[in-house]
């Protein structure tokens, strides 16, 4: 190494270990003031929601800060007149009055020159820099000099100007997403900082880094919109648990923490979907005819008594007759209030209890001789509150129009589906709705929400509870400020005693304030427990696949239409999925979306591309895949198993098995085989959320999704249906395998 390369080197170690040390106590006084947050500071309600964000925040600054650790710091661009600035995960300042920025934040302005310049547009830059860190110790550099003109060279430069971007993809994959933020490209970086305020969807092949864009993208909005997103949280929406625990990590590298990840099956709280559907089933479930179906069989819970058969009450002032008629007319005063089923019920209650007291006042209070009716105003309210009080009257009420929480509804619908095509009923019927072992499906998430919308929730009987909780604590409360004027006589004897008791400070309702629970939670983990939450911003990925039904609940939860929708319709692999994305949008912003596309291929070598694209043009001639960054001079092979398929899969898996450390191998393959490969296979792990980070991983096609490995093996193609296939054919970063027994599909053969 010249002396000018270890000096460059040495440079470069100091600044790392300068801003380590920074680093190093912003974490002291963090953990320090998470303990200072916690501890209570008055007792007012907006004390204590300011405290409970105060260490929501400070809690994820620690987070943050113990998150960035490796590589905090990893360029840095030279402008051609002033001085460098260095690029990092966060922005980090001096100590000093001005607090002098020390390491720029990737998201700054300042730094977006280091993902865009190039030799022909430098943006005033005379050389970008890279820096490896292995820990806290600098290990390489790699410059890139941009002002022609320019004559210093340091040593370090990078004759190409990619080895950084090349390393980063034939790096072994360790099972768990990474950020991409050393290496952003031009295209990525305008999408990640896209100013558009409303729906963005960003399209791509496989490997484009659509699902790497729009993590990034959600760090940019955390940072700049930090306030708003903060109180409001975003939502990042995935197609399964595997996915999102293989992307889980990359946020919080990036020193945000406030973001829910969920699936479709997580979207109604309180519910664990982990139910399945045929393909068909989901199908319908997903279908927009299920709106006006739904709607329809909430109405049908609203009732009447047949006519000449009415309901007849026993009571104590004689028998209530409710009829076809009085029942008529309350149903029709209640939807006239155009009110959710279970708010428009009290309306409903009032109008019979009405209709039935006027009743019972007409047959006591009568004159015989055809006067004014004997009652007065007292009487009849004495029997409003009599026939209101009466449990067999209430009955009746429920009868009728039955209180009706959205797991009830959908139970009985789906038991007996009804304003659906035959068919369609008979795909959805379930058999045993009252079998605990008959789950809810991820495709029922969306229809308990539409029900929960349809029914509304009449919480007045949460809501006394509540109150009557506060109210036992006021009591207890006072119970305690009793005690402590008991005690007075005796433990303040002195008339001119400085010591205040409890009483003189704090009155009952304030002091049953102060027992109730802090809540610290971030408004991500708040979100999570909330059907009603209003999100900041929702990225949803593979998002060709979701249903018309599952968008209508992502609406809801976006109420502004803030949304990153990335997706590749060449990928769609639900029956349910919607085609085009102005079919999608149309209902809910018109044509008012912007469109961006994605078109490099960074995952998947040119060779494995090229057959797997043939996968798609056996359907559309004319479709253009992503274009690969690079090629491996490795074919993909294909070999036929004979009449021994496990062992040729278990042959063919240890001739791809990375050895330890050296990257992952999945066998991609159809459930059904399962059982017969995992016999044969070493070690490997399976299930419905299998351990990605498990060097040898056996996935059904759905499970691959989103998903990437060193090296694939995908066995028996013709059973995949021709996207399934086409993802499977696209994940993997090195070597791709293909054993067969059937006949191959006639794209591969
Ligand atoms: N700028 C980049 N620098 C380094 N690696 C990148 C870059 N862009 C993408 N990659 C890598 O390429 C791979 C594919 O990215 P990603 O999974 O986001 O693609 P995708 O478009 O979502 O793919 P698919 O639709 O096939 O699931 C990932 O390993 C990602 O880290």
């Amino acid at each position: 190494m010249s002396i000018r390369e270890n000096a460059e080197l040495r440079e470069e170690q100091e600044f790392i270990d300068r801003v380590h040390a920074r680093v190093d106590v912003l974490r002291g006084v963090a953990a320090h003031g998470v303990t200072d947050a916690l501890t209570p500071v008055g007792t007012g309600l907006q004390a204590r929601l300011e405290r409970d964000i105060r260490v929501a925040e400070r809690s994820g600054l620690l987070a943050a800060l113990d998150a960035v650790d490796g590589s905090l710091c990893f360029g840095r661009i030279d402008p051609a007149d002033g001085a460098a600035h260095h690029i990092g995960r966060i922005g980090v300042r001096e100590d000093d009055a001005d607090r002098t920025p020390l390491l720029i934040d990737w998201r700054a302005p300042v730094a977006r020159p280091f993902y865009l310049a190039t030799g022909h547009t430098p943006m005033g830059l005379r050389r970008r820099r890279h820096i490896a860190t292995q820990g806290r110790t600098v290990t390489e550099l790699h410059d890139e000099i941009l002002d022609l003109a320019d004559h210093e060279r340091t040593g370090f430069e990078d004759p190409n100007g990619d080895s950084v971007l090349l390393a980063a993809l034939n790096s072994a994959r360790t099972g768990r997403m990474g950020d991409i933020v050393r290496t952003i490209q031009a295209e990525q970086d305008t999408i990640i900082r896209a100013p558009h305020r409303g729906v963005l969807v960003v399209e791509g092949g496989p490997g484009t880094g659509k699902t790497a864009v729009a993590l990034h993208r959600a760090a940019f909005l955390l940072y700049e919109q930090r306030e708003l997103l903060a109180k409001r949280a975003v939502l990042i929406v995935g197609p399964n648990p595997a996915f999102l625990r293989y992307i889980e990590e990359v946020l919080p590298a990036l020193g945000e923490t406030g973001v829910l990840l969920a699936t479709q099956a997580e979207l109604f709280p309180g519910v664990h979907a982990t139910g399945t559907d045929t393909p068909r089933a989901a199908a319908v479930k997903g279908g927009a005819d299920m709106v006006e179906a739904l709607a329809l069989a909430v109405r049908d819970r609203q009732q009447l008594p047949e006519p000449g058969d009415p309901l007849i009450i026993r009571h104590d002032d004689g028998d209530l007759i409710l009829d076809w008629e009085i029942a008529y007319e309350a149903r029709q005063a209640a939807r006239d209030t155009l009110l959710p089923h279970n708010l428009a019920r009290p309306h409903f209650a009032f109008r019979i209890i009405d209709a039935l007291t006027e009743q019972l006042t007409e047959r006591l209070g009568a004159d015989p001789y055809g006067g004014p009716n004997f009652l007065g105003p007292d009487d009849i309210a004495l029997l409003a509150k009599a026939v209101a009080a009466s449990s067999e009257v209430h009955a009746a009420i429920d009868e009728l129009w039955p209180p009706l929480t959205p797991q009830r509804f959908l139970a009985d619908y789906l038991a007996a589906p009804v304003y659906l095509p035959a068919e369609d009923a008979d795909a959805i019927r379930r058999t045993s709705p009252d079998d605990p072992e008959s789950a809810w499906t991820p495709a029922d998430v969306p229809l308990l929400d539409e029900a929960a919308e349809l029914l509304g929730v009449d919480d007045s009987a949460a809501r006394a509870r509540a109150e009557a909780v506060r109210q036992e604590r006021i009591a207890y409360a006072q119970g305690v400020l009793e005690l402590s004027r008991g005690s007075e006589s005796y433990e303040f004897e002195d008339e001119e005693s400085e010591v205040l008791a409890a009483h003189d400070i704090i009155d009952a309702e304030r002091m049953a304030e102060r027992q109730e629970e802090a809540d610290h939670r971030s408004a991500a983990e708040r979100a999570a427990g909330d059907r009603t939450w209003a999100f900041g911003h929702i990225i949803v990925d593979e998002a060709q696949d979701l249903s018309p039904m599952a968008w209508r609940l992502l609406m809801r939860r976006s109420p502004t239409r803030s949304l990153t929708l990335v997706g590749d319709p060449a990928q769609t692999s639900e029956a349910a999925g919607v085609g085009a994305w102005e079919d999608i949008l149309r209902p809910y912003v018109g044509d008012r979306f912007e469109h961006v596309l994605l078109k490099v291929n960074y995952r998947t070598p040119a060779e494995i591309m090229e057959l797997a694209a043939r996968v798609v043009r056996e359907l559309d001639p004319s479709y253009a895949p992503p274009v690969s960054v690079r090629s491996t001079g490795e074919e993909p092979w294909i070999r036929d198993a004979g009449d021994d398929l496990a062992g040729t899969v278990a042959k063919a898996a240890a001739e791809l098995l990375p050895a330890p450390g050296q990257g992952r191998l999945a066998v991609i393959a159809p459930r059904a085989l399962h059982e017969e490969i995992a016999d044969a296979l070493d070690g490997v792990t399976a299930g419905a959320e299998p351990d990605l980070t498990h060097p040898l991983v056996l996935l059904a096609p759905r499970q691959a999704k989103g998903l990437e490995f060193d090296h694939v093996l995908v066995v028996e193609p013709a059973r995949f249906g021709a996207s399934d296939l086409y993802v499977a054919l696209t994940r993997a970063t090195q070597r791709l395998g293909i054993v067969h027994r059937d006949e191959l599909p006639q794209a591969l053969s």
